[in-house]
């Protein structure tokens, strides 16, 4: 990519970075060919002016999804575009219709899911973002609607995700085209299933990927007419043969070898294996294991997937008792003899005869036309023949196995069409480079060609497409290379393979055809101080290869001895894999079977710079580059023309304009986006010259503003504190006259006080005086009180007992008066207890009599209530008597009354009979007195105990 020749001061360019790789910034000063650069990370930067580029600074921040639509293609720019992408986990990004896929190093399952894969499908290229999904869609596609076989290129350099990249394609292709499959089984999990099988063998730890592939891969899915898969075969090439023998830190041999080491017991027993420490081929670097995989775990499956894969249980036996044989062959040592020291050898691993082992790895027979001469070899050439021996069986092992697994998938040998997706290293370049990097290379210089002329063709379709004249476009080409390489007679192959014809040639020789031949090749450098060493100008940088061992490893034939011995070997196996061959098939050439590859990014972009690297629609073009001629805009002119006038204006040949885009050489872009900038960086300054005054007055006024509201603020605080001064000043007085007052109020208070203690004191020490004598007079009192009394009372006790004794002497006078009177009384009284004793039995008796009256009168009673009963009864008849009598009288006085009205009246009375009323009276006034009688003794009674008693 040419140097940007457009920069300018305030442009934005990448330079170079040590640890970043590039980093923008804006250029501050240009002087000659240096240009000063203020980096984004804060640095300053002075470079060359060919080792800047120009930066888009209208780049969408996210990137854009293909990178042709990046406005300069230089690697700054297509790293900071897939930077931009990563960064938004956008691992895809298109150049045309390649696709640049980022290894995430992180699972992305939403990227491959069913959903996913039916989006993609029947999708337009382009419309959805970029996907491993959509380039399988254009190749299946392709294959349907045109009938023609494609073929994906998975490339990269170790670790990139091509293996991960390839199972995607197949995915999404098993998906598009899936089968019913074999025993359920379909073709993609058939191919998918032999992968452990092949890992285990293909596969080893890398300084870059713990699993890197150590061959190339080709799987070939193949269509029956209806589009389904009907087949699939897996093809390998460029086993790396040389990994079995020799290792380096911290790198490790194929995991075959430490899944063995790690089988269980009585495995490691049968086989006679120990410690991967103990043998050479594995000890050659530190490391065993690796972070995270169990190897017995990882042996166990992979003995289920040769299960799978149909490899029978002997079989697995076989394989793994060669992979131990390796193991043990690599142990063998060689010291020099009288003709060649030979080491203790057990046979029983390849089950070989001891004898003939020792004559393969150090007797070499030479058929010469007059004689057969046996040579023995040294001790470092029969390391070299163990080596080879090692690896021979390996590879023929490893072939095998991919032929084993071709068969268990199946192949349909009507298939018109396939898909193939090719999965190999890239370009490679170490410190030392053999026969491996060689092919390798070459491979990918082929790949190379295969694509530009690929590019070139699409390119050419663009242009027939915009009718544009291309004729003159350069095409960047690596013919020479090839040709360098591959061309016959006389390129380097060629000479390769004549000196592997004559048995004299040594490495050497080699190198020094190689150097005669091609001493004026621009390609070809001869490195000063090496003999065997050649360096090849690539197209993707110049790699020195080591010619030590190209011939041997061109020879790829098997040393006979070899042959002889493994064919003769009595593991039905290890035989088979060595069928005796026909003498000439045996020294095939190595090239026999490389293919055509693809590289990298960069050169596809290399080719789109060939020719018209930028291309725009007219629309994109007169809105990004219409400032540079605002009349040709406001021309009324139609797009073409406008477009035309204005890359005039810039004085720009060798563009092309077609019938919908402006095509653009490199550079170009460049060169108007600069114009642009100085148009925009003037217009830009006449604005910011505007805004900036607009600004400042704006700043002013608001600054005034502000000064005033400040200033109002400012005093409004000032008087804010007067006021708070005189307030407290005001408020000082008026605490000082109260604080004065108190203190003068508490000073009278405590006199005060104190006067009243005094007088107190005083009172109440006169008052205590006065009631002292009070009390004292009191006593006075009171004790002449008592002497007083006691004296009265002594005087009158004396008195008393004075009067007592009188009255005792006159009481005894009239007492012995009395007792003689009380004597002639008791005299007396004896005859006064007769009566009485004579009064109560007269009360007795009269009780008795009482009672008995009492009786007579209760019966006097009765039969008085009988009489009067029957005196009223009596009554009672002669009431009726009368009653009768008057009726009759009634009866007569009206008989008579007649009588008398009849006759004249004559009156005469009759007397009536009062007998018993007399009687009752009598009776009555009887009672009347014995009741009175009974009354009065009563009294008589009741008062005579009261006399008694008194
Ligand atoms: N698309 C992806 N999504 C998730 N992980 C990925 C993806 N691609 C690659 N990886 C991760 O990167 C690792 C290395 O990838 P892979 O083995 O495919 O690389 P490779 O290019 O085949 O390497 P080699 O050439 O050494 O075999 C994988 O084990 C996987 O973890």
């Amino acid at each position: 990519m040419a140097a940007p020749v457009n920069i300018i001061v305030g442009s934005h360019v990448w330079v170079e970075h040590p640890e970043l790789a590039w980093v923008d910034g804006e250029v501050f000063k240009i002087s000659a060919e240096e240009v000063h650069v203020h980096t984004t990370n804060g640095q300053t930067v002075i470079t060359n002016i060919s080792k800047v580029f120009p930066k888009d600074t209208e780049a969408p921040p996210g990137g854009v999804d293909d990178m042709t639509k990046l406005s300069y293609l230089h690697e700054p720019g297509v790293l900071h575009n897939l930077a931009a992408r990563y960064e938004l986990n956008e691992i895809y990004t298109y150049t045309g219709n390649i696709l640049i896929a980022i290894n995430p190093f992180q699972r992305l399952p939403h990227l491959y899911d069913t959903h996913m894969m039916e989006q993609y499908k029947g999708a337009q290229f382009g419309e959805l973002s970029p996907h491993v999904f959509a380039i399988a869609d254009v190749a299946y596609r392709a294959m349907i609607n045109e009938g023609k076989s494609n073929s994906i290129l998975v490339s990269g350099e170790s670790g990139a995700g091509k293996t991960e990249t390839t199972k995607m394609l197949m995915r999404y292709l098993a998906y598009l085209g899936g089968r019913s499959g074999v025993e359920g089984r379909t073709v993609e999990q058939q191919v998918l299933e032999s992968n452990p099988v092949l890992e285990a063998f293909g596969n080893a730890k890398t300084v870059r990927n713990n699993n890197s592939s150590r061959f190339g891969k080709f799987v070939e899915l193949q269509f029956d007419k209806n589009g389904r898969i009907s087949g699939a075969a897996v093809r390998t090439y460029l086993l790396e043969r040389s990994r079995v023998c020799q290792i380096s830190d911290p790198e490790r041999n194929y995991h075959c070898f430490y899944l063995l080491c790690a089988a269980p017991p009585e495995v490691r027993e049968k086989f006679k294996l120990g410690d991967p420490k103990s043998f050479h081929y594995l000890n050659q670097s530190n490391c065993y294991a690796l972070d995270g995989v169990d190897d017995t775990e990882e042996y166990l499956a992979t003995r289920r997937a040769m299960d799978i894969v149909g490899i029978s249980e002997e079989e697995q036996d076989a394989i793994f008792r060669v992979v131990a044989a390796i193991l043990h062959l690599g142990n063998i040592e060689f010291a020099k003899g009288e003709e060649a020291d030979s080491s203790v050898i057990k046979d029983e691993k390849s089950r070989c005869d001891a004898k003939s082992l020792e004559d393969a790895l150090i007797n070499r027979v030479m058929v010469t036309p007059e004689e057969v001469i046996t040579r023995t070899l040294d001790p470092v050439a029969a390391v070299g023949s163990r080596d080879a021996l090692a690896k021979t069986v390996y590879s023929r092992l490893f072939d095998w196995l991919v032929d084993k697994i071709n068969s268990s998938i199946g192949q349909d040998p009507n298939s018109r069409t396939i898909i193939g997706v090719l999965d190999i290293y890239g370009f490679e370049s170490f410190k030392l480079n053999s026969f491996e990097q060689f092919c390798i290379n070459f491979t990918n210089e082929k790949l190379q060609q295969h694509f530009n002329q690929h590019v070139f063709k699409m390119e050419q379709e663009e242009y027939t497409k915009e009718e544009i004249n291309w004729s003159y476009i350069e095409f960047v080409d690596n013919q020479d290379v090839l040709d360098l390489i591959e061309k016959k007679p006389g390129g380097i192959i060629a000479l390769l393979d004549e000196a592997c014809m004559f048995p004299k040639s040594t490495h050497e020789t080699f190198a020094q055809k190689l150097y005669q031949t091609f001493k004026s090749n621009k390609r070809f450098i001869k490195p000063k101080l090496s003999r065997t060493s050649f360096t090849i100008s690539h197209y993707a940088g110049e790699v020195t290869y080591l010619a030590d061992l190209f011939l041997d490893k061109n020879k790829d034939y098997v040393v006979a001895e070899h042959q002889v011995l493994l064919t003769a070997s009595k593991c039905p196996f290890v035989s088979g894999l060595f069928p005796p061959l026909p003498e000439e098939s045996s020294k095939s050439s190595k090239f026999s079977s490389i293919g055509s590859r693809f590289k990298g990014v960069l050169e596809a972009i290399r080719i789109s710079c060939a020719g018209y690297p930028t291309r725009r629609t007219f629309y994109e073009f007169l809105h990004r580059f219409g400032v540079l001629a605002p009349d040709v805009l406001d021309g009324n002119y139609d797009d073409k023309v406008a477009c035309e006038k204005i890359l005039d204006k810039m004085g720009l040949k060798g563009y092309q304009i077609g019938k919908t885009k402006v095509f653009l050489r490199a550079g170009q872009m460049a060169e108007l986006d600069a114009r642009r900038a100085e148009v925009l960086g003037n217009a830009a300054r006449i604005i910011q010259r505007q805004i900036r005054t607009y600004i400042a007055r704006k700043e002013f006024i608001a600054l005034r503003k502000a000064a005033i509201v400040l200033q109002s603020y400012w005093r409004g605080i000032l008087a804010c504190k007067l006021y708070e001064q005189l307030r407290r000043e005001a408020a000082a007085l008026k605490i000082q006259k109260n604080f004065h007052s108190y203190t003068a109020r508490t000073s009278y208070l405590t006199a005060r006080s104190s006067a009243i203690q005094l007088q107190t004191g005083l009172r109440a020490m006169v008052a205590r005086n006065e009631f002292r004598f009070r009390k004292q007079t009191k006593a006075a009192i009171i004790i002449e009180a008592y002497l007083r009394r006691h004296i009265a009372c002594s005087y009158y006790k004396s008195l008393k007992k004075a009067a007592v004794i009188t009255q005792c002497g006159w009481r005894r006078r009239v007492a012995r008066r009395e007792l003689r009177n009380l004597k002639m009384a008791a005299r007396e009284t004896g005859a006064l207890k007769e009566a009485k004793d004579k009064l109560e039995k007269h009360v007795e008796e009269l009780t008795w009599r009482l009672q008995f009256e009492k009786q007579l009168r209760t019966n006097l009673e009765e039969e008085k209530a009988q009489e009067i009963a029957k005196l009223q009864d009596a009554l009672q008849a002669m009431q009726l008597q009368v009653e009768e009598a008057n009726f009759r009288i009634l009866k007569e006085q009206e008989a008579a009354r007649k009588a008398i009205e009849e006759a004249p009246p004559i009156v005469k009375e009759t007397p009536v009979i009062v007998h018993d009323t007399e009687k009752i009276e009598s009776l009555t006034a009887e009672v009347d007195s014995l009741k009175v009688c009974t009354l009065n003794w009563v009294i008589i009674i009741v008062k005579l105990p009261f006399d008694l008693q008194v």
